[in-house]
């Protein structure tokens, strides 16, 4: 993990009066509709779909010329379709009474027959490649910008917006749109054209048979609706168990050395079961109403085919109406009703899609709390010099953590943050760090303000190390060169070298590329702290903030990670959240917190010798020691 701090030689822009910040410029709304909120008010559901729609038209607009080429061919397609019927009545009506004397009108219409086949072929062939084109580039495109958009936003968003929400995000938010556009969006458009095209084409033919298909539409609507209701409810409870079941079966496999440690085998297994029961109960539901659904709607097409034909077969009978066009006509009622089974079932895609497109695109609605500056100083180069002038700072709404502080830390300077649990010291460091911008005063490096610092002059003087010690997949070298990706094999082992990590990197199968996920790869907490010390080594910062490993380590790993922490921290300033007693004293000052607030402030020597808050601390530590 990288931070950054530096120092420019020019003057600062004039920052603004400690403490004049206002709370409400600071902070910006964290999602207008939040994802987790399943019913929102109307004003708000109204916004979350136009913003939603605004970012369909957005990522569709670079497509427009290909979307009117498909609407083109989809509509070339559906029209040579519907002429089959109307083709077939030609050929009954007017080709077959003129044979044998003439065949000219058959041939001709057998022609445009096979014409309006292969149109209709092509055409939808054509549609759905293009189609299917556009909506990849649109998944992509979506894909692109959730991810820039996470690693974007600032530090706050990330700590109140849990991970396993963004990797829905990422995962199954896109994945149910990638089925709507993929599968049933292209086929439901050219399926809607067709009933369309079908019932205009049956009316002009035959209005009285137009009637009879609007009949029969009602209950099919009605049944359509029934469908969809129940549907929608059917799948959201089977989504609901299938995640439930994931994450049972994560959460235990995850803990299993806790579950075999407390003997929980038997009631996670019985937790598991029930899950697993209420997972096939909902799809058992799905199919039930499936399995009303599909025959309805097959029973209620059938029936208006048999309407149409009783009707018409009475008329053709007392001539009103000519034998070929009710047979397109039958032809007609009949595949009007085919594509509604799909537009049925298309809805709940489409509905978990536009659910999908709502919580993405409030995601990418976000906008970083810490901002960058319009007009950043000039930062040349840093001396290191810190200082936090009536730094006053809460998380959100929550209560107050740093209540007004004053600090300097002069340029070279060691000093080790320590305190009781929640005392602040990690705020500090976020602070220092910009991963938060101070509710009032300011937080200046060599006298600039940081927010008036662009990120990548802080990045690359400020740098933080923390106690994850974070590896990436890849070599042991790459791992090292993410403090300066530009830096030769020779300075990657030059920076292991000064921090201590050398001899243990050569020891692994492949040395400086063994990769640190493979088997062989593994190192020791020990080990992954001092790779994270050469990765900082080779940034080379002015400002270091170290939030210290907790853990504790044995005792010749805890004396390399302690001399290879002495190099990494000579000739800059350092802020180390301290949590062993040998990294205090290595410290040039000691920093005591309590409650946001500094109680005491000194050399390692003179606290202890004071007999105060660190005395009592440092006392108990030599105590744990022994
Ligand atoms: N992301 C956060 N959102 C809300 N509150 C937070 C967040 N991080 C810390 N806090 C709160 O701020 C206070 C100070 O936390 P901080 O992490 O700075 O303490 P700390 O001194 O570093 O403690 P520790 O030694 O346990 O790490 C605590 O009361 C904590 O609950």
């Amino acid at each position: 993990m990288t931070a950054p701090t530096t120092t420019t030689e020019t003057t600062p822009e004039p920052g603004p009066e400690p403490g004049s910040t206002p709370e409400t410029a600071r902070r910006r709304p964290l999602d207008a509709g939040r994802d987790d909120e399943t019913r929102l008010d109307r004003s708000t559901s109204r916004a979350v779909r136009a913003r939603s729609l605004a970012l369909l038209r957005e990522l569709l607009r670079p497509h427009a010329r290909t979307l009117a080429w498909a609407a083109v061919l989809v509509t070339a397609s559906t029209a040579a379709q519907v002429a089959g019927p109307w083709l077939v009545s030609l050929a009954i009506d007017r080709a077959l009474p003129a044979l044998p004397d003439d065949v000219v009108p058959l041939a001709v219409i057998g022609g445009a027959y096979l014409l309006a086949a292969v149109v209709a072929g092509l055409t939808i062939g054509a549609y759905r490649r293009v189609a299917a084109r556009v909506a990849q580039d649109v998944l992509l495109e979506l894909r692109r910008r959730v991810f820039r958009q996470t690693q974007r936003l600032s530090l706050e968003f990330h700590e109140s917006y849990t991970s396993g929400r963004i990797i829905s995000r990422q995962t199954s938010d896109l994945e149910a749109l990638r089925e709507l556009l993929d599968g049933g969006l292209v086929g439901v458009i050219s399926s809607l054209l067709v009933m369309l095209f079908t019932a205009v084409a049956l009316t002009l033919q035959d209005p009285v048979s137009g009637a009879v298909l609007a009949v029969g539409l009602v209950p099919a609507w009605l049944l359509v609706r029934w469908f969809q209701r129940h549907s929608q409810l059917a799948y959201r409870e089977q989504r609901t168990w299938s995640a439930r079941l994931i994450v049972k079966f994560v959460e235990t496999m995850t803990g299993i050395r806790a579950v075999a440690a407390f003997n929980r085998q038997a009631t996670t297994e019985r937790d598991y079961d029930g899950i697993g029961e209420s997972y096939r109960d909902a799809n058992l539901r799905i199919f039930g109403i499936n399995g009303r659904f599909h025959p309805g709607l097959l029973l209620i097409g059938n029936l208006t085919v048999t309407a149409a034909l009783a009707v018409g077969g009475w008329r053709a009978l007392t001539g009103s109406l000519a034998v070929g066009v009710l047979v397109a006509v039958l032809l007609y009622v009949k595949r009007f009703f085919q594509p509604i089974q799909q537009i049925g079932m298309f809805y709940n895609g489409f509905q978990s899609a536009a659910a999908a497109l709502e919580k993405v695109s409030g995601l990418l609605a976000e906008e970083p709390t810490v901002v960058e500056p319009e007009r950043p100083a000039a930062f040349t180069r840093a001396r290191g010099e810190l200082r936090l002038e009536h730094v006053r700072f809460g998380y959100g709404d929550g209560p107050v953590v740093l209540p007004g502080l004053d600090l300097t830390i002069p340029a070279g300077q060691t000093v080790a943050l320590v305190g009781t649990t929640g005392a602040g010291k990690s705020t500090i460091a976020k602070l220092v760090t910009r991963f938060y911008d101070p509710s009032g005063g300011r937080v200046l490096l060599d006298g600039h303000d940081l927010r008036d610092v662009a990120s990548p002059d802080l990045r690359r003087h400020v740098v933080m190390v923390t106690q994850e010690a974070y590896l990436f997949s890849g070599s042991v070298a790459e791992n090292i060169a993410l403090g300066r990706p530009d830096a030769t094999p020779g300075e990657i082992e030059a920076a292991a070298r000064a921090v201590g990590a050398h001899e243990f990197v050569t020891a692994l199968p492949d040395g400086y590329d063994t990769d640190v996920n493979k088997r062989g790869g593994r190192v020791s907490a020990g080990q992954r702290q001092l790779l994270s010390f050469a990765r900082a080594f080779l940034a080379d910062p002015t400002v270091l903030v170290l939030d210290e490993a907790s853990s504790s380590l044995d005792l010749p790993s805890e004396r390399l990670v302690q001399r290879g922490l002495a190099t990494l921290l000579a000739d800059r300033t350092a802020i180390i959240i301290a949590h062993r007693l040998s990294t205090v004293e290595i410290a040039d000052r000691v920093l005591v917190l309590e409650h946001g607030e500094v109680i005491e402030d000194g050399t390692p020597a003179e606290l202890i010798a004071g007999g105060g808050r660190f005395a009592g601390l440092h006392a108990a530590w030599r105590e744990s020691l022994v």
